[in-house]
């Protein structure tokens, strides 16, 4: 297969890192906002955030629907951060009437890393991953609480999963995106030529 087309969910968020990302991973990166645009698309990056923002949005503009749809039907989705919240089939705490496109069997707690670490960096390990540790940027990032039989677990952090994948579904609830590193779009790219 040539380079696949990755779309980038462009509601909310950190969309262009993303596109930078996925560009350098030898992908033909878009944004989508419009079900045309997504029906297009052999993979979809959701950005990192805010997961009630991009949620209400994807509701907005009648996307959530297909959303659930192509992630059920078998597109590959990667999601980062508010991402991975939006991937994620229950939330632990989430704010009234906030719904998630969902697919992951895991449940999530959102700014789990509580207020003192609103932000840090870590490095993780994540053999997934080719070439040594990812760095990870956190960003009032959720953790994964728990994950279902399905889902296995990539890296952890501090005793929690912030790196999960379930066969063509991937999340990280760092931010890969914003560190010059391409090796986790990289490894989203060869899921999405695989789907194929
Ligand atoms: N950096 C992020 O994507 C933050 C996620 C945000 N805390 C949320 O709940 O959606």
């Amino acid at each position: 297969m040539s380079a696949p087309t990755i779309g980038v969910l462009a509601l909310q968020g950190d969309v262009r890192e993303h596109l930078a990302a996925l560009e350098a991973a030898g992908a033909k990166a878009v944004q989508v906002r419009r079900l045309e645009e997504l029906d297009a698309v052999d993979g979809l990056v959701i950005p990192g955030g805010e997961s009630t923002t991009i949620s209400k949005l994807a509701l907005t503009f009648g996307l959530m629907d297909r959303l659930r749809e192509r992630v059920s039907a078998g597109m590959p989705a990667y999601g980062s951060c508010a991402g991975m919240i939006l991937l994620a089939d229950k939330i632990l705490d989430p704010r009234s009437g906030q719904e998630t496109i969902g697919g992951i069997d895991m449940i999530v707690r959102r700014n789990a890393f509580g207020r003192q670490n609103e932000s840090f960096e870590a490095t993780v390990e994540m053999p997934a991953v080719p070439g040594g540790p990812v760095e990870g940027v956190f960003i009032r990032a959720p953790w994964v609480e728990s994950t279902g039989a399905a889902a296995e677990t990539l890296a952890s952090y501090d005793g929690h999963p912030v790196a999960v994948r379930q066969r063509h579904l991937l999340a990280t609830a760092f931010h890969p995106e914003l560190t010059g590193d391409q090796r986790v779009h990289a490894l989203f790219t060869q899921m999405v030529r695989s789907a194929h």
